[in-house]
């Protein structure tokens, strides 16, 4: 057992999937995987393993934002071994074109996070997906037909911004969506010498104000959900 995490050695697969909401984690784990066991409710951040069409992933909870998924992500890695790690979450779409429904998947992530602003002390680090798994991501999409977009993602550490001016800033700069993880996920993984990728479905759109129902998450989040399956066991 790790400080937040109650499985044993062994527990926990290699591929590990990495919704912010626990109940998400067990909702994947119980509609997509075989042969579940739960390995962890230590805070009701559950974690499942189980196998995809012959292939052991776990699924774990990683609650929200950059603090919480650092130390869930750490521990998966500095303790149990885990090599490819991906966030399967919600974001807010920053820009028109990207809609409610779509997915994003994140090439790289800025921050207004002081994680790694004091990590690297005076050098600005460029959070980055693992190619393979984008790729990985992209070939599933493109076969699925699923409405998909390669992008930068904007992790913040705020859902509630005071400075609206600077998240326009940033999708001035080409970045599309926003969400609160993605780019502790890249670089506590980097360090690690792991693969890591965020698929975000997109639940609002910040330009226009549309959402999506609790309905149409449930079925979206499923699209994203099978197009990570079938890149990380493939
Ligand atoms: O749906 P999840 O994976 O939690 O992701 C998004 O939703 C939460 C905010 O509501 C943040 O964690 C954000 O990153
Ligand atoms: O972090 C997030 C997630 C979904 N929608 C948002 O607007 N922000």
């Amino acid at each position: 057992m790790s400080t937040h995490i109650a499985a044993a050695p062994g527990e926990i697969a290699d591929t590990v999937l990495l919704p912010g909401d626990p109940l998400r984690a067990e909702w994947i784990a119980r509609t997509y995987l075989d042969d579940v066991t739960c390995y962890s409710r230590v805070r009701n951040m559950l974690g499942f393993t189980g196998t995809y069409q012959g292939t052991r992933v776990s699924v774990q909870g990683t609650g929200m934002g950059q603090p919480s998924l650092a130390i869930y992500v750490h521990e998966l890695l500095a303790e149990y071994g885990a090599r490819t790690l991906v966030r399967v979450g919600s974001c807010g779409s920053m820009v028109e074109h990207v809609r409610i429904r779509d997915v994003v998947i994140g090439l790289s992530a800025a921050t207004d996070s002081s994680m790694n602003a004091l990590r690297f002390e005076g050098f600005h680090y460029a959070p980055t997906a693992d190619f393979s798994l984008v790729r990985g991501c992209v070939e599933r999409a493109e076969a699925a037909g699923t409405t998909f977009h390669v992008g930068q993602l904007f992790s913040t550490d705020s859902f509630y911004h005071d400075r609206a001016d600077l998240s326009d800033r940033l999708r001035d700069y080409g970045v599309i969506a926003v969400e609160m993880e993605a780019a502790a996920l890249y670089t506590i993984a980097a360090k690690f010498g792991a693969r890591a990728l965020s698929v975000c479905t997109v639940s609002d759109n910040l330009v226009t104000g549309e959402q999506t129902t609790a309905d149409e998450r449930e079925r979206t989040f499923g699209e994203m959900v099978e197009l990570t399956l079938g890149a990380v066991s493939a």
